[in-house]
């Protein structure tokens, strides 16, 4: 942007702050001019030898009368001298003149237009760039100071619009990006985030210099220390002036700290190894979770556009043995009930992707100390049926409907008041399934608008058992009932239309929890309780399916994937491709942690079109998308039935597979229930192209898979939540032979 926003630019103080903003706004020719003011004294001097400002003063009086309706003041004083530099600017300024600052508390400003002008004028507009370094002084002013880094704006009600949109556009052009936020917002955020660790620093480092014994410390001080106390170098006036302007916010925020810190104390006193992993695995993930915002990365709240590209090259086979993340509706469940159990519980082979972590982290927030997960080793530290504790906000469930219908039912019994909120994905999904049967309960339980989330759960509630048939076939919802039945009087039965995945069942009784299965009844009796145990989640068949798909339909595939859990409500990925005359065998058949396990070998080997019979349509719900893959491959049609709930899934995935195949050249029919695909017996089945997997993993992986039957690239937009599932992905499917790329 190498126009001319400004006329003149005056600077007053020109130091870090000051003085980087004048480079910058010089480098961009965004002003004619700068001026710099300063009192007498070498740093206005400075700031000119080394091109900072174009003239120098020492006297505002001077320079004010003469500057112009399209001129700027930028005001970098310590925060307490801003007052007095107001009361000059009222003496001498000329009107129209825009004025805005720097200064770290933004309540003092303010406080100090309204003791100069009796109200805030309308050319003030305060601001705060989130900037800095612990040099100070004009010669260590940088062009590039606030590139990339944000800038609060605290406009009034009184602020002029014009003054505020060339405040504005001048920090986007020195490369800021700016937000705006009530004056109080600000000094309450920044008052924890900046003032209390460099009230922290300071003191820290004061207490180590001051302690005779610790004379030699600093010599042996290691990069931690220097991390840590790095801030403790900033200039003192700059900060003794932010700590007097903000003192209310910032006592409450040594004082929070200082109760922390007390209970820290105690635990190291008492040995109590368990609440000093609690405070410390709940600060590495809120640091590493800190670490990939700024970074930019996927995987949070706070990164709604998930821009992740794959680009498959067409052709290849896949070759090799390998072994695919754990299972996810395990590893929910062991977080769950791990965290509901008495005694410690590890976990072995955690999937740790982005579903299964939010599960974590939610029990992380309400209490439980969960270490790991490292290598997919989890230990939980459970807390009993009635040990969890209120969260400090809601419970954050990303793209997790898993996550978000069993914890409905977890939480529908417990003392305390909680919303469930999730991704943009999420938030569309259908909870009036889990909400209905839990109100019959006697749940108080409000959705969002259409029966979706967020959910807010009324806490204190007594829960009644109840004999619930299930309207549709969904282990979601029957786990959230039996979740729901644990906290219940009396007996909770549910009886499922068809057989869905029982992982909650087997899981129930593996912590020992008195639960009868009868056909497609299970029943269990709320007020027992759950004992820690060791689980062993196997490789997820969801995730083993993309393989088993791909080496079904490319020529010369030979792949084996290890150590996969078959549990025959999973079966279904099996069961189809075996009906469509896949060469599949399972090996080493072995039970683990109460679920069967197996090693399976797919070859390739012609498919053919069949109607898929429904009574498999629950035990594959999540495979159709790659499964659709391997039908547009088969000789003949392949027609499905009785699968809406593909439709209310992470996208609609009989849609969202219509659409892509058709931009890959084939013409599947949705219908309501199902999809009706023409099978391809050419050795290239799939023209190239630009698919959209709408944020949904299952749709990315399935497009990836298409590749090794593709005549040309398949580009697929909007990958990044593979990592909700299978967040290796990419990697091993190049160890195998996909020829797949990111980007
Ligand atoms: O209980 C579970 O772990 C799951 C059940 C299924 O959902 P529905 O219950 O909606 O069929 C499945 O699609 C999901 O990926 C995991
Ligand atoms: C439907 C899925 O998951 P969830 O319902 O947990 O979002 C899935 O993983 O395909």
């Amino acid at each position: 942007m190498d126009q001319v926003q400004v006329g003149r630019l005056v600077v007053i103080g020109v130091g870090l702050i000051g003085g980087s903003f004048a480079l910058a706004l010089k480098t961009a020719g965004a002003c004619r001019e700068v001026i710099g003011v300063a009192p007498p004294g070498k740093t206005c001097e400075q700031a000119k030898s080394l091109g900072i400002v174009d003239s120098a003063s020492s006297s505002l009086a001077e320079v004010l009368p003469q500057l112009e309706a399209s001129d700027l003041v930028f005001i970098a004083v310590p925060t307490l001298a801003v007052e007095s530099v107001f009361a000059q600017i009222r003496a001498y300024m000329p009107e129209g003149v825009t004025v805005t600052d720097g200064a770290s508390v933004k309540g003092s400003v303010v406080r100090a237009a309204k003791t100069v002008w009796g109200r805030v004028p309308s050319f003030l507009v305060p601001g705060h760039p989130i900037a800095g370094s612990e040099h100070s002084g004009a010669a260590a002013a940088r062009d590039d100071l606030y590139y990339n880094h944000r800038v609060i704006l605290t406009p009034l009600p009184e602020t002029g619009t014009g003054h505020l949109q060339r405040v504005v556009q001048l920090w986007q052009v020195a490369g800021a990006s700016v937000l705006k936020m009530s004056v109080e917002e600000h000094d309450v955020v920044l008052a924890a985030t900046s003032h209390l660790p460099h009230v922290i620093a300071f003191s820290l480092v004061d207490t180590l210099a001051h302690d005779a014994e610790n004379e030699n410390i600093f010599r042996y001080a290691a990069g931690g220390f220097r991390d840590f106390t790095r801030i403790a170098s900033s200039d003192p006036v700059m900060w003794r002036d932010i700590m007097l302007a903000n003192r209310d916010a910032i006592l409450k925020a040594i004082d929070l700290y200082s109760l922390n810190l007390s209970a820290l104390r105690e635990a190291i006193a008492s040995g109590d190894s368990t609440s000093l992993m609690g405070v410390f695995t709940r600060a590495k993930t809120a640091r590493d979770q800190v670490t990939k915002v700024l970074t930019k990365q996927a995987c949070s709240e706070f990164m709604p556009t998930k821009a992740m590209t794959f680009t498959a090259q067409p052709g290849g086979c896949v070759i090799g043995r390998l072994r695919v993340p754990g299972d996810k509706s395990m590893s929910h469940r062991a977080i769950m009930l791990g965290s509901l159990a008495e005694g410690v519980t590890e976990v072995a082979g955690f999937l740790e992707g982005e579903d299964a972590l939010a599960t974590l982290q939610a029990f992380r927030d309400m209490g439980v100390v969960i270490e790991g997960p490292v290598n997919g080793r989890v230990t939980i530290h459970g807390v009993g049926l009635r040990g969890l504790k209120m969260p400090p906000g809601p419970l954050y469930l990303g793209n997790s409907g898993t996550s978000m219908r069993l914890l409905a039912g977890l939480l529908a019994g417990l003392g305390f008041d909680i919303t469930l909120t999730g991704d943009a994905s999420l938030s569309k999904r259908p909870m009036d399934r889990v909400a209905g049967p839990l109100r019959e309960m006697g749940a108080i339980i409000e959705t969002g608008s259409g029966g979706r989330p967020p959910l807010r759960i009324k806490g204190g509630r007594r829960l009644y058992g109840i004999d619930y048939r299930l309207p549709m076939a969904s282990a979601q919802v029957k786990s959230a009932v039996l979740l729901a039945g644990l906290y219940a009087s009396g007996e909770t039965s549910t009886v499922e239309p068809a057989p869905t995945r029982d992982h909650t069942e087997r899981m129930l009784q593996g912590f020992g929890y008195p639960l009868h299965r009868d056909g497609a009844k299970s029943t269990l009796c709320g007020g027992g309780n759950l004992k820690a145990c060791h689980i062993d989640v196997p490789a997820d068949i969801s995730s083993a399916a993309f393989f088993m798909v791909a080496a079904a339909i490319s020529p010369g595939s030979d792949i084996v994937l290890e150590h996969v859990g078959v549990n025959p409500t999973r079966h279904g990925v099996i069961n189809i491709l075996g009906l469509m005359g896949a060469d599949i065998q399972q090996f080493n058949k072995r039970e683990i942690s109460g679920e069967p396990v197996a090693d399976i070998r797919v070859r390739y080997s012609p498919l053919k079109g069949i109607r898929i019979p429904e009574t498999q349509v629950p035990l594959a719900i999540d495979e159709f998308p790659a499964l659709f893959i391997a039908a547009a491959c088969a000789d003949g049609e392949t027609v499905l039935t009785g699968a809406a709930e593909l439709r209310v899934k992470e996208s609609d995935r009989i849609q969202a597979m219509a659409d892509g195949l058709a931009v890959l050249g084939v013409e599947a029919k949705p219908t309501p229930d199902g999809i009706v695909i023409p099978g391809g017996r050419a050795r290239t089945v799939f023209s190239g192209g630009t698919v959209d997997s709408l944020g949904d993993h299952r749709i990315a992986m399935a497009f990836a898979v298409a590749s090794l039957r593709a005549k040309d690239t398949i580009r697929i937009l909007h990958c990044a939540n593979v990592a909700t599932s299978f967040p290796n992905f990419a990697d091993l499917a190049v160890s195998v032979g996909l020829r797949l790329q990111l980007a």
